[in-house]
């Protein structure tokens, strides 16, 4: 396997008493798309901010493009998008992208830039003025323009409309179809699981999981599972009468879907089945059908619960272990 273009080894980040990041080892390649996911606290923006070279750390290693984290070298190829971008909120959009261009050997021309991120309209703008979503736009300009061979991503997504979000879940694939390593953290599991190659979820400062997402649903997730979007809501009789129909599946109402739950991924076909002769029994159009064994939301939830739920066990193993002492 290639070097990694980013490579964090046995990480250690203080903060007085506080251990924010506990020996936490991980990997970001080139040509690819790195999420690293969980709870508020674990650890993901210390992490990210000493890859970035912006905040000193007290054991381990990090090699980013094969430089000290923050290093000339490393600067020059990488780019970083913060949640709070700093932006001079009194200058215009046009002139931010100018100077920030000017700061690089061979900035990307802006006329596109601007065009693939909708920034057209508020080109002449001051920074002050933008929408949230538009901030979040120009700064993910902003650290794409240097062509970076790695790019940190803090959120990219947060505060935007669905179409800026596509547009910039769009631009994300196309740094990584140029070779750009991408690491993002984000909240959002959709963006996660539309997004990335590898997901490392973090809880506590240390690394819980990682893998594929379909790795992390198999793992944690897995179950069979049939969501359908029917075209009208169901009387209560004829949700008693599904109910009947799907045994010995487990059906239950969850917003505008039914969410049938069955034994074992193996049982789905079968269970499809039966929900679409349901449906058609009763004269209902299915709007929608999603089978599987979960979604990575639901393996992010199991995840971090089960870690939870051991370290509370092992505390109260602790406080008996005390208490018999
Ligand atoms: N400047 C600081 N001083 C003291 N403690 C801090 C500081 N910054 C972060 N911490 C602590 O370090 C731990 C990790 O914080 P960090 O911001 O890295 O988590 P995070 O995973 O990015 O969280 P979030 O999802 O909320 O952004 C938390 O316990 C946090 O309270």
């Amino acid at each position: 396997m290639p070097t990694p273009a980013l490579e964090i080894t046995d990480l250690t980040v203080r903060y007085g008493t506080t251990t924010a990041v506990a020996g936490l080892t991980l990997a970001a390649q080139a040509g690819s798309v790195t999420a690293v996911l969980g709870p508020n606290g674990a650890g993901k923006t210390t992490t990210i901010e000493c890859a970035e070279g912006l905040r000193p750390f007290q054991g381990g290693t990090i090699r980013v493009l094969g430089h000290s984290p923050g290093s000339l070298q490393a600067r020059a190829r990488v780019g970083v998008m913060l949640q709070d971008a700093g932006l001079p909120l009194g200058r215009r959009v046009k002139e931010v992208l100018h100077l920030a261009g000017r700061v690089h050997d061979r900035p990307l021309p802006i006329d596109p830039l601007v065009e693939e991120l909708d920034l057209g309209a508020v080109l002449t703008t001051p920074v002050r003025r933008l929408s949230g979503g538009q901030r979040q736009r120009l700064a993910l300009a902003l650290a794409l323009i240097g062509r970076p061979s790695l790019a940190f991503l803090d959120e990219p997504s947060a505060g935007m409309d669905p179409h800026a979000r596509a547009a910039a879940w769009a631009t994300v694939r196309r740094l990584r179809q140029s070779g750009c390593a991408v690491v993002l953290t984000t909240h959002h599991l959709d963006e996660a699981e539309e997004l990335a190659d590898e997901i490392h979820i973090l809880q506590r400062g240390a690394l819980l999981a990682s893998g594929t997402a379909p790795e992390l649903i198999a793992r944690y997730a897995a179950s069979g599972s049939v969501e359908v979007v029917l075209d009208r809501r169901l009387t209560p009789d004829q949700a008693a009468d599904l109910a009947d129909a799907m045994r010995p599946a487990t059906t239950r109402a969850e917003a505008d879907r039914w969410v049938l739950a069955a034994a074992s991924p193996a049982d789905v076909p079968a269970l499809i089945a039966a929900c679409a002769a349901w449906c058609a029994d009763q004269g209902c159009a299915i709007l929608r059908l999603t089978s599987g064994g979960g979604t990575l939301e639901h393996a992010y939830l199991r995840a971090t619960d089960r870690a939870q739920q051991d370290r509370s066990m092992s505390d109260g193993d602790a406080h008996l272990g005390e208490a018999g002492a």
